[in-house]
């Protein structure tokens, strides 16, 4: 899983035999499959863990105040771990870059690596703190449905994304599935006064939407516009990318998310929270510790699917796994009133059919891709 042969200039894959596109193409959906795993494992690994530590946490004795707090510290533990992606950066080799191009880069490409780290570190910061609050509002999972929409509208606006009729047809899926599947949250507070939602509570329910959208849609921009264009990787797209984003993403996401805990006096809630853990500070520490490790496993799929695909594909997938999410919180918990109904046997249907079509539009691409060449291979011996 080394080198991608995704949209690429048409001049790289002049240079290419039919062979080697197949064997490419072979690799890419190797890689795609394997990254949508990782969406799906990181996905269930942090709701099962979430509930875990919701449940643990003993919140439903708390007065309604404090059940809305802990946040700023699920926003750090979304981010911190990213120190683990470091070994895997120097293991990934990476494509030879070329001395001439690379030399030719002024400060200006190095500027702009820069900037695009710090503003994506600040915008994941803010989503990771804003998914931590929103999710104790019972809104949310209407809300999510919304994120899908504005990864589209943001797609077809940022990264001229060309919809076709099976990427219409999974996105609608997606909406059903997400809507009517979404798992079960041990976290959301005891009285929630869904009904006198103030500004406040919009506002912190549309951002981290938002925000998360406008994220996928920027880094797909960063991977073509700015990384691949340094050409420190020899103008290819390689998974080491992903490491590197991730990794520098995440370093920024944790400074702000570790000034917000200190800012906001959070960090003494620290002690009170393992000492009311049921199972004892042993647990509190390693469910976090699992959490932290689970978020960086879904953030490698997530940001390996934009790399390969798109970030539409892969906000697609992460809302897939939202009925298969479920399925496995009512096997793993005892919920009063949780069960695997037939709305969420629906929703897992259509996350399957949407998952479906956008893996046929995918392969009619790729079929196409594979034409073209043989195409231009028959006109060239012809000539
Ligand atoms: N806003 C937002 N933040 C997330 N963090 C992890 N998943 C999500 C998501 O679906 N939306």
């Amino acid at each position: 899983m080394e080198e991608f042969q995704g949209p690429e200039p048409r001049g790289q894959m002049m240079s290419e035999n039919p062979r080697s596109l197949e064997l490419n193409q072979r690799k890419w959906w190797i890689s795609v499959f394997f990254c949508g795993f990782l969406i799906f494992a990181g996905d269930s690994l942090v709701m099962l863990l979430l509930n875990f530590f919701y449940i643990q946490d003993n919140r439903s004795e708390s007065d309604q105040d404090r059940q809305y707090k802990g946040t700023w510290t699920q926003a750090l533990i979304q981010n911190a771990a990213f120190p683990i992606l470091i070994p895997f950066f120097f293991i990934f080799s990476s494509p030879k870059p070329n001395p001439e191009t690379v030399s030719n880069q002024t400060n200006n490409g190095w500027f702009r690596v820069l900037s695009l780290y710090v503003s994506l570190g600040v915008l994941v910061s803010v989503y990771s703190k804003l998914y931590a609050l929103a999710k104790l509002y019972v809104g949310w999972g209407i809300l999510v449905s919304t994120q899908l929409i504005l990864t589209s509208l943001f797609s077809a606006f940022i990264n001229r994304l060309k919809f076709n009729r099976w990427i219409i047809i999974s996105i609608i899926f997606t909406l059903a599935a997400d809507f009517f599947g979404s798992p079960a949250f041990a976290g959301t507070p005891d009285e929630d006064e869904t009904d006198a939602y103030d500004i406040k509570a919009w506002l912190i329910l549309i951002f981290p939407t938002l925000a998360f959208s406008l994220s996928l849609c920027l880094m797909q921009l960063g991977f073509e516009k700015v990384l691949v264009k340094t050409k420190r990787y020899g103008n290819k797209k390689v998974f080491r990318m992903v490491l590197e984003m991730q990794i520098c993403v995440s370093f920024i996401a944790t400074l702000v998310c570790t000034v917000g805990l200190f800012a906001s006096g959070e960090f003494k809630e620290l002690k009170g929270d393992s000492e009311r853990f049921k199972k004892g500070k042993t647990y509190y520490i390693l469910s976090l510790v699992g959490l932290a490790l689970s978020w960086q496993v879904w953030a490698v799929g997530l940001l390996g699917l934009v790399l390969l695909v798109s970030g539409l594909f892969a906000d697609v997938v992460h809302m897939c796994a939202s009925p298969v999410v479920a399925l496995l919180v009512v096997l793993a918990f005892d919920f009063m009133d949780d069960d695997f109904g037939w709305q969420r046997r629906g929703a897992l249907l259509g996350a399957v059919l949407a998952l479906a079509s956008y893996f046929y539009s995918l392969h009619k691409t790729k079929k196409k891709e594979i034409a073209e060449l043989n195409k231009r291979e028959n006109n060239n011996s012809e000539a």
